[in-house]
């Protein structure tokens, strides 16, 4: 009920009337069924972000269709994504001196009327958003000075206040020491919503997601499970890196140890 798929996707910065070989993302087809973590996994520049961005709603692909739950998002109201799609980026926004209580409310605004205040029911959800990421008792500190890591755990708060069908995260770990980039990710995991997630830690998304697909200047070129697509030929077309691949002693999900030159 609650899948994302892309079908066919093609986007441009440029706009309409532009050559094919000018699209950043071309024939992108990816889906996402409900309860499913899917990473997305590419070289810089590859165009993670922008089919997140054609993903929620953001960037009108030129080409294809982004659906929900096998509606056309672009035939929706940007309100109905709002209740159904909720996003972690990985640029904090200026938060205008709000507390992080504000920052998290902020998550049930799709869910009410123009001129509706919180009540208790969106007091109570929010408080559990943010029990889950760990900060009961940050709610009125100023978001502005928390460290990095504690914005991108109110940022995820604020997503999960929004009861989402489907969660959107570009580079979740990105500011987090190593005990918070697994506490997000299995928290996100046993949230048990669809999600979308670009990784660029390789191990991460190998631990983590059920299945990847990978993106090569703007291009799907593989998608599977991280047994699947991981392989030491992936690593070196797509990454440009050699590296060796066994399987995780404990886990058994595949680890990648990076081979560097002296
Ligand atoms: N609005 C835009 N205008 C012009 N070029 C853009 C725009 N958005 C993306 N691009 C270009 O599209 C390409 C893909 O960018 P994107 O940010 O999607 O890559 P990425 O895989 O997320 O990269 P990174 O891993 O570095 O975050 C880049 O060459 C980028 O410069």
């Amino acid at each position: 009920m609650t899948s994302l798929n892309l079908l066919d996707l093609a986007w441009s910065p440029l706009g309409q009337g532009h050559c094919h070989h000018q699209f950043q993302l071309r024939e992108a087809n990816l889906h996402v069924q409900a309860g499913e973590f899917v990473g997305l996994i590419g070289p810089n520049g590859s165009g993670k972000t922008s089919l997140l961005r054609c993903a929620y709603r953001f960037s009108k692909p030129q080409q294809g269709e982004v659906q929900l739950a096998h509606q056309n998002v672009w035939k929706q109201s940007p309100r109905w994504c709002a209740q159904r799609i909720a996003v972690v980026l990985q640029e904090f926004p200026d938060a205008f001196g709000l507390t992080v209580q504000e920052v998290v409310a902020m998550g049930r605004t799709p869910h009410k009327g123009l001129f509706d205040g919180d009540t208790r029911h969106d007091r109570a959800i929010a408080r559990e958003a943010l029990e889950s990421v760990g900060l009961l008792g940050f709610e009125e500190h100023a978001f502005a000075t928390l460290s990095g890591g504690e914005k991108q755990r109110v940022i995820l708060a604020r997503a999960l206040a929004q009861q989402p069908q489907l969660l959107i995260l570009d580079e979740p770990t990105n500011h987090l020491d190593p005990r918070y980039q697994l506490e997000l990710l299995q928290r996100v995991k046993r949230l048990g919503i669809g999600t979308l997630a670009s990784i660029h830690d390789l191990n991460l998304a190998a631990a983590f997601c059920d299945r990847l697909y990978v993106l090569d200047h703007g291009r799907i070129v593989a998608s599977g499970t991280p047994g699947e697509v991981l392989t030491v030929e992936l690593l070196r077309n797509v990454f440009g890196v050699e590296a060796l691949i066994d399987a995780h002693p404990l886990s058994g999900y595949p680890r990648i140890t990076w081979i560097t030159q002296p």
